[in-house]
Parts: structure tokens; C-alpha cells; sequence
């Protein structure tokens, strides 16, 4: 879907993710203007070599001269500094937002320094990285994810409705709700899971422990991943959430504390009950968390672990005009065969792939549907 509805937008912060927002509107045939600012002259010279952006500029108040819609990709630390140098420059008719991973603190911030005639919705995507700057940006990280939009009690009906067109033309799927329901949820998923990761990390610290590093395989790789992310950033987003992340650090001693007492007493039942449980809410989130409202046809097949296999198989859906939505290895280990899913928006693309990638040879384990019972409920 194509972003329209804005002649002129200005993303401030050029980095992962602003970086990311400017490749994906072009992508998507954007026929406006994009406007990149960014205090790093090497950030805005990369933006504008791959052509992601139209204009770019250092100062702000230069940046948002005449613009429709103004997004915040900054960390959240630097909105006071960039809302108050853009703020006397910004038309009556501009729409602001943001990317932050914080809505409370970010709405206390624009009432502050917005403004009262001007229009602001929250925004904060759930897609990212551990990795940060526009050299890790990508047109497609905001494609099939969730984006939060929390509008402000004076945020127009129609301020809504534009901005999340915007976020459905950048590929993503808007979930509107209110700054403190955002804060609670996000702590929940996001920020206790980034201070568990890093704290896991931590673990190894010490000058004997940091050489098991060498050592480790899934198991402390996926359950870490994120504790390579940007520490500033992290700061910030654990500062400007303190309560929820607060009462989340609260729930995480108590779950520790009940499985050290299970674990001394040697209560079997008590431990495997933890357990059990856990594994029942990790395993009940779809293959990919994006998997959102619209229903997709998914297509499981067996895989030879050999170089250039994705490579094989994406250009033989390209070469059949085949839009695959959503690619994913489901295990692969070095020398034996994989399994991987490919998922397709439509009933008709789903049995077109079906049927050439059986013809071609191979074995497909699981559908999904296209009007077809899944295999695994026969
Ligand atoms: N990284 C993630 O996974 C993720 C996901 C969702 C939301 N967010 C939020 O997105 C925002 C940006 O994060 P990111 O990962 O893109 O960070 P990043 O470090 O990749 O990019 C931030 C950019 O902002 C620029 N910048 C910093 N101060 C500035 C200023 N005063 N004026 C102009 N430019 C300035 C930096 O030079 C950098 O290019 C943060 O608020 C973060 O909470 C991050
Ligand atoms: O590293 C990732 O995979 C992320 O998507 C990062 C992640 C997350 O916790 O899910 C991190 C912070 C954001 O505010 C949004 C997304």
C-alpha cells in the first residue's frame, strides 16, 4: 500500500529506525517529499548516496519548514532538545509522532514543549534490532509488524485516520491504545526481556566466567541477542518507563524467588509446574509474532542444508511472480536437512507456489490455508 495523504514528511534521526521508515515509504512509491535530519553529516551523506531521502538537513528548524508530518526517530532523551528547536517553526497543519519505545513520558514532553494547536500521535513500532545507525537500516523492518499509535485526549479523529494509513503503507499494522497501556505492555515484552538479557550476559562477567563465552551455543545466543543493543538508548527507555519496569523487576524477584525455594526443597512438582507453563506461552506465539489480522497461507517444506538453497527457492517464486510475505528457517542444523516456511497473502499465490514447488521436487510437511485442511489436523 502507498503512503499518501503527505506531500512533505520529515523523519529527525536517521538511524535504524528513521533510516528505515525513509527506505520503506520509497519502496512503497511514495510520491511526496522525505526530509532527513540527523546531527551526523555521515548518517545524512549515507541516507541521501542510497537515495532514501530527497533533502537532508543538520539543524531541525530548517528540516521542518513546511512539512506535513514530522516523526521523531531520535532516542528519547534528545525530544526536549528537538522540540524545542523545531517547535517555532512548525505549521499549524503539521501532524507530529514518533518512534520511541516510551509513551508516557513522551506525552508529558510534547505538552510541555508542542504547541496546544498542534496535532501529536504516539507511535512506536515493534520491529528492530539489537544493531543501531542507518548503515543497519532496512526498507523492509516495518513490514508485518505491529506499531502502536497512542493518541493524546486531544488528538483529532482524523489525525488517527491519517497516521495509520501511514503506518499501513509502511507495510505495518497499526494497534491504537493510550500512552499507559503502551508503557505497561511494553515493559511486559520488550524492557524486562532486554534487562533479563542483560543481566544473562552479565552472568559472565567475571575475569573466569567471560571465557565460557567462547563456548556457547543456542541456548545463551538466542536468550541474549539483545543485550548487544544500543546501552544509551536502553538507558533512556529504563528511565522514562521506571514504574512499569519497576513493577515488572517486582514480579521477575517473586518468579525467581518461588523457583530457588522449589529448587532447595527439591519440589519436583512446584519447578515442573513453572516449567510447563512457560513453555505452554512460548509455544502458543505464532511462527513469526507479525503473523497479525490478515490470515496468511503458509507452506512448511523440508530443505537440503546446502549454500544457496534460499537463493534457489525465492528466485523460483520470483521468476513465477510469486510474492513470498514472510521467509523463515524452522531448524537447520550444518549437514542434515532443514525445514523452512514460506507464507503468501493470498489463497491464489499459496496454491500457485504449492503446486510449481512440487513439481520441482519437493516435500512439502505442513499447509495452511488456501482451502486446505492443514496437515497437521488430518
Ligand atoms: N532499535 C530498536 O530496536 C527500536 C525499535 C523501536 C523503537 N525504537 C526507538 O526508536 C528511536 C531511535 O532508535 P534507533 O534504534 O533508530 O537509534 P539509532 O541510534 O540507530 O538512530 C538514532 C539517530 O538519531 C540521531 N540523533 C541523535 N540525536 C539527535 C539530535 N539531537 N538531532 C538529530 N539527530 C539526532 C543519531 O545521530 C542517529 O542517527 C529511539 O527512540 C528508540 O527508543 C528503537
Ligand atoms: O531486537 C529486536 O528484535 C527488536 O525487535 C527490538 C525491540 C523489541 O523488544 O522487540 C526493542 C525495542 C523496541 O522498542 C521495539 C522492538
Amino acid at each position: 500500500m502507498k503512503v499518501e495523504g503527505f506531500k512533505k514528511i520529515t523523519i529527525i534521526g536517521m538511524g535504524l529506525m528513521g533510516g528505515s521508515m525513509a527506505l520503506a515509504l520509497k519502496k512503497s512509491g511514495f510520491k511526496g517529499k522525505i526530509i532527513g535530519c540527523d546531527a551526523s553529516l555521515e548518517t545524512l551523506k549515507a541516507a541521501k548516496t542510497v537515495g532514501a531521502v530527497d533533502r537532508v538537513y543538520q539543524a531541525p528548524e530548517e528540516a521542518v519548514k513546511n512539512t506535513e508530518l514530522l516523526v521523531l526517530a531520535t532516542p528519547v532523551g534528545y525530544y526536549r532538545e528537538v522540540l524545542a528547536k523545531t517547535a517555532p517553526f512548525l505549521s499549524k497543519k503539521v501532524i507530529v509522532t514518533d518512534v520511541g519505545s516510551v509513551k508516557g513520558y513522551v506525552e508529558r514532553i510534547v505538552e510541555q514543549y508542542l504547541p496546544k494547536d498542534i496535532q501529536f500521535i504516539g507511535g512506536h513500532p515493534m520491529a528492530g534490532s539489537e544493531q543501531s545507525g542507518f548503515r543497519a537500516a532496512s526498507p523492509f523492518l516495518y513490514q508485518n509488524a505491529y506499531y502502536f499509535l497512542t493518541p493524546k485526549h486531544d488528538t483529532h479523529r482524523d489525525t488517527i485516520k491519517k497516521v495509520r494509513a501511514f503506518v499501513e503503507g509502511l507495510g505495518a499494522y497499526p494497534v491504537v491504545t493510550d500512552a499507559g497501556e503502551h508503557d505497561q505492555i511494553a515493559a511486559g515484552i520488550s524492557h524486562i526481556p532486554q534487562l533479563s538479557a542483560v543481566l544473562l550476559a552479565s552472568m559472565l562477567d567475571g575475569e573466569k566466567s567471560r571465557s565460557y563465552t567462547s563456548f556457547v551455543g543456542g541456548g545463551f545466543r538466542d536468550s541474549t541477542r539483545i543485550a548487544s543493543g544500543n546501552p544509551e538508548m536502553w538507558k533512556d527507555i529504563f528511565l522514562f518507563n521506571k514504574k512499569e519496569v519497576l513493577v515488572g523487576i517486582e514480579t521477575l524477584e517473586g518468579l525467581l524467588r518461588d523457583f530457588k525455594h522449589n529448587l532447595a526443597a527439591e519440589r519436583e512438582g512446584g519447578i515442573l509446574h513453572r516449567l510447563q507453563r512457560a513453555k505452554r506461552i512460548r509455544d502458543g506465539i505464532p511462527h513469526s509474532s507479525k503473523d497479525y489480522t490478515p490470515p496468511l497461507y503458509e507452506l512448511v517444506l523440508d530443505v537440503k542444508d546446502r549454500p544457496g538453497i534460499l537463493g534457489d527457492l525465492t528466485r523460483l517464486m520470483g521468476n513465477n511472480n510469486i510474492n513470498i510475505k514472510e521467509i523463515e528457517i524452522l531448524h537447520a542444523r550444518e549437514d542434515e536437512g532443514g525445514a523452512l516456511r514460506m507464507s503468501f497473502s493470498s489463497r491464489e499465490m499459496h496454491t500457485k507456489a504449492r503446486d510449481i514447488l512440487t513439481k520441482e521436487g519437493f516435500s512439502l510437511t505442513h499447509q495452511k490455508g488456501g482451502g486446505i485442511a492443514d496437515a497437521e489436523d488430518q
